[in-house]
């Protein structure tokens, strides 16, 4: 599995932000907002194009489009939502498919309560948006689905991940024909005894949309 921490200024500073515990819910939702636009534009690094030609006004001159079929990008309810215009600004073409999922909290373990993906997901490039990367229990089961419906090329954005949920996404997919790659914000020390990434932000979910 490829992980990739973006190290850039502007995301340090935004995430820092993030981060404070003083920074109410518009302020949440408007940074994560920014922050997954930046860290798009990692992630989509190797999206697939086709080569064009388009008349400027003086001359032909070649460029590239989005390649068919075109990237599907699938964000996790309810936190991931938050991500969703940031990428969607950047991929404006993308189709949406959903996954709502949530993680009980005795247990730790991804309960799933909402799947709406195409069928078949064969030559799609996938973008997973989940603001929290923690034990990977729900990154993992969010990238089965879509290995199920045939997707061969996953890259799951996070704001922040766990060493702990790295090293779990590193065992469950290792050997596979179907490599997965991490873009986050930054790779931060451990989860406590609760699951929740320290330093960390607190609940994402909660931050962006209140206490439900
Ligand atoms: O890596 P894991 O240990 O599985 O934990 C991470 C998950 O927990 C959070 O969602 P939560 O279950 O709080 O749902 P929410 O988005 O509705 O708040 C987060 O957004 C991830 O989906
Ligand atoms: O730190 C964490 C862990 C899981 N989910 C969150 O929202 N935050
Ligand atoms: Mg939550």
């Amino acid at each position: 599995m490829e992980t990739l921490v973006v190290d850039h200024p502007l995301v340090a500073h935004k995430l820092t932000t993030l981060r404070d515990v003083r920074t109410d819910s518009p302020t949440f939702r408007r940074l994560a907002d920014e922050l997954v636009t930046l860290l798009a534009y990692e992630a989509t690094r190797d999206v697939r194009v086709t080569d064009v030609t388009v008349d400027t006004p003086l001359t032909p001159a070649h460029g590239v489009r989005l390649a068919r079929p075109v990237p599907l990008v699938v964000p996790i309810l309810r936190a991931g939502l938050g991500m969703l215009d940031g990428m969607t600004r950047l991929l404006p073409t993308a189709e949406v498919g959903f996954l709502g999922m949530i993680r009980d909290e005795s247990t730790l373990k991804a309960q799933t309560y909402a799947t709406r993906l195409p069928e078949d997901l064969s030559g799609r490039q996938c973008y997973v948006l989940d603001p929290m990367l923690a034990t990977g229990g729900t990154l993992a089961a969010a990238i089965n689905f879509l290995f199920d419906r045939g997707a061969r090329d996953v890259t799951a954005i996070c704001l922040l991940a766990a060493p702990e949920g790295i090293a779990y996404l590193d065992e469950a997919f290792r050997g596979g024909d179907r490599p997965i790659r991490v873009v986050t914000a930054a790779l931060d020390e451990r989860l406590n005894e609760n699951g929740y990434i320290v330093p960390g932000l607190g609940d994402a979910g909660d931050r962006l949309y209140g206490v439900v």
